[in-house]
């Protein structure tokens, strides 16, 4: 077992380094407070080595708050309870909800099956079908004590079918030909699709093509005529409602989207309304740069909404600016559906896995969506290459993964998030062992403006696991140190407690971290206790449990890290 003291050249050498624009010095010290030998895990070490790393008060630590109990999620809480520290799962689940998992009892099947985010697709159903679902899990959470976040997804400005001629799917036959009009006309007629966008036949001509759904089916534009396109079928197959559609020509797209708002009318409507509502995340469809991104983020701040804003990479221009997009947002959605759609599918499995690296190392959440276990739609059990596929994100480690139709308008989504967290479960455990984790993932340089919290937190996840410590706990209210643990990827779970209710719900995309709600006090040593007695009383730690405690509550009068390993009595 290699030493605690083998971690202190890591630490010290980020020490040497002042922190002189902030006008702050830092001491290190490590205070053996009580000395045992015979701990499972740190056997030969101190029981309460303190590794403090703070900056110099200048003041009195100031008096205790009055602390009331934990906000402990209901189902983490018998996660812990049935599997221990270790076999509590990481991976974060997003459920798109949807007609067949929007009732009380199914939402509430739905969150006991661990979904952590509720995901709302505004491209469908009504305003007051939102604002119900939206209601119903606040409700859940609040009486049944579960922590589900709330995401709202934006329709942006999708080119996609209006009406298609029936009320369901209709079939396109080989060699038929079809009407593609901007026209808006009310009722249907035969052969003639309705496409959303005014521009949406400008600039085409004979011989370009036309694919739905990324293709789903194929056709030839013979020829433009005022509003429409006349197209032959050349790839036969089912036209659904709001089916996708693209153009091409040689072989490359002919992108519309960057014609297009990111954000609609509609859209600035949708997020007015989420945030009245409370919502915690708003995914943006369709970014193609940063700008629509700060653009969001300085008018949430402006209304001191709290929402994280997250970027859905899912076309051509977004993946030319992805590096700008990572920063500015608060995370990122790899929305396979449409990005499928707009480059070579082939393409799509090296992205995912270039973007989810490039999000941990910005440390930014990361969300692997669409088609997962799309098989369940339909049937109760998945495919083996959806389970493969699966499992390929969490090895990636991404910090979710999505359900879409499965959850929102299958007859398995409790099947499908039992899919999920069954493969995810199992898939980390193989990670962890033999150290695979550190094999497969790219190490953390120094890459973050904060140097100092990133450093305490990369070394904090290898003390982590060296030690073989039972759980992270850090004290945090913007989330920051939570999140840059997380970005370690450490083997033990990291007990987030915050006093503030919009960062717990954002932890709740973190991978790994479990988002508790505790009163702070400015008194980290009174943090420490109390929580751990509250633990300690629900049964959740016991005596003998190795704790690896991190801090970055600030105080009013100066900044305060810390680091420390205490054994619970
Ligand atoms: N609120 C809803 N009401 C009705 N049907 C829904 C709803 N949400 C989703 N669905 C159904 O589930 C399917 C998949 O949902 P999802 O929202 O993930 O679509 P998507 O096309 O992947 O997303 P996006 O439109 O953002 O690209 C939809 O095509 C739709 O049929
Ligand atoms: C989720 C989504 O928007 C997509 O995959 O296209
Ligand atoms: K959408
Ligand atoms: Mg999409």
């Amino acid at each position: 077992m290699p030493s605690m003291a083998a971690d202190l050249p890591l630490i010290s050498s980020w020490l040497d380094s002042k922190r002189t624009p902030f006008g702050f010095g830092f001491s290190l010290h490590i205070s053996p407070m009580k000395l045992s030998f015979n701990h499972k895990k740190l056997n030969g070490l101190v029981t309460r080595a303190v590794l403090q790393v703070g900056s110099v008060a200048n003041e009195k630590l100031k008096g205790l708050k009055k602390i009331q109990g934990l906000g402990f999620d209901v189902v983490k809480e018998a996660e812990l309870v049935e599997n221990g520290f270790l076999g509590m799962r990481k991976t974060k689940l997003v459920c798109t909800i949807g007609p067949s998992s929007c009732s009380y009892q199914e939402l509430e099947k739905l969150a006991l099956g661990g979904m952590n985010v509720a995901r709302l697709n505004m491209c469908h159903n009504s305003r007051n079908w939102h604002q119900d679902v939206i209601r119903k899990i606040k409700k859940l959470n609040q009486e049944k004590g579960f922590c589900v976040s709330v995401m709202i997804d934006t329709e942006g400005s999708q080119i996609h079918v209006v009406d298609h001629g029936a009320p369901s799917s209709v079939k396109a036959e080989d060699g038929s030909i079809w009407f593609f009009t901007t026209e808006r006309f009310e009722g249907s007629r035969p052969f003639t699709v309705q496409a959303s966008y005014e521009g949406f036949n400008e600039g085409i001509t004979e011989g370009d093509e036309l694919v739905v759904d990324g293709g789903m089916a194929t056709f030839e534009v013979i020829e433009r005529i005022g509003n429409d396109l006349r197209c032959k079928c050349t790839d036969p197959g089912l036209l659904l409602p709001r089916a996708k559609l693209s153009l091409w020509r040689n072989g490359k797209l002919v992108d519309k989207h960057h014609e297009l708002p990111t954000l609609s009318a509609k859209d600035w409507s949708d997020i007015e309304f989420g945030t009245s509502e409370g919502i915690d995340f708003i995914a943006v469809s369709f970014v193609n740069d940063a700008a629509v991104i700060e653009h969001l983020k300085d008018y949430l701040l402006a209304k001191n909404k709290s929402v994280k804003v997250l970027a859905k990479i899912e076309c051509l221009e977004s993946l030319k600016n992805l590096e700008e997009i990572v920063e500015a947002s608060d995370g990122i959605m790899v929305a396979r559906g449409d990005l499928g759609v707009e480059i070579p599918l082939e393409q799509v499995p090296a992205l995912q896995e270039e973007i989810v690296d490039l999000c941990r190392r910005l440390n930014k959440p990361v969300i692997v969506a669409s088609q997962l276990l799309e098989s369940m739609i339909e049937y109760p059990t998945p495919t083996r290459a959806e389970v493969a596929d699966v499992s390929e994100a969490v090895r990636q480690s991404a910090d979710a993964l999505m359900l879409s139709g499965e959850s929102a308008m299958g007859s398995f989504g409790l099947k499908a998030i039992s899919v999920l967290r069954i493969a995810s479960t199992r898939m980390e455990l193989w990670s962890r062992e033999v150290n695979r984790v550190q094999k497969f993932l790219p190490p953390l340089g120094v890459s973050l403006p904060d140097r100092i919290a990133e450093q305490i937190c990369n070394c904090a996840g290898q003390m982590a696991n060296k030690l073989e410590v039972d759980a992270i706990f850090v004290y945090t209210r913007h989330g920051e140190m939570a999140s840059l643990l997380s970005r370690n990827r450490p083997n033990p779970p990291i007990f987030a407690f915050t006093n503030e209710d919009s960062t717990r719900m954002a932890l709740n995309l973190q991978w790994g971290v479990v988002p508790i709600a505790f009163d702070l006090s400015d008194d980290m040593d009174a943090n420490v206790s109390r929580t751990t007695d509250l633990m300690k009383a629900k049964g959740m730690v016991k005596a003998g449990d190795a704790i690896l405690v991190v801090s970055d509550v600030i105080p009013t009068y100066a900044v305060y890290q810390s680091l420390k390993v205490i054994v619970i009595e």
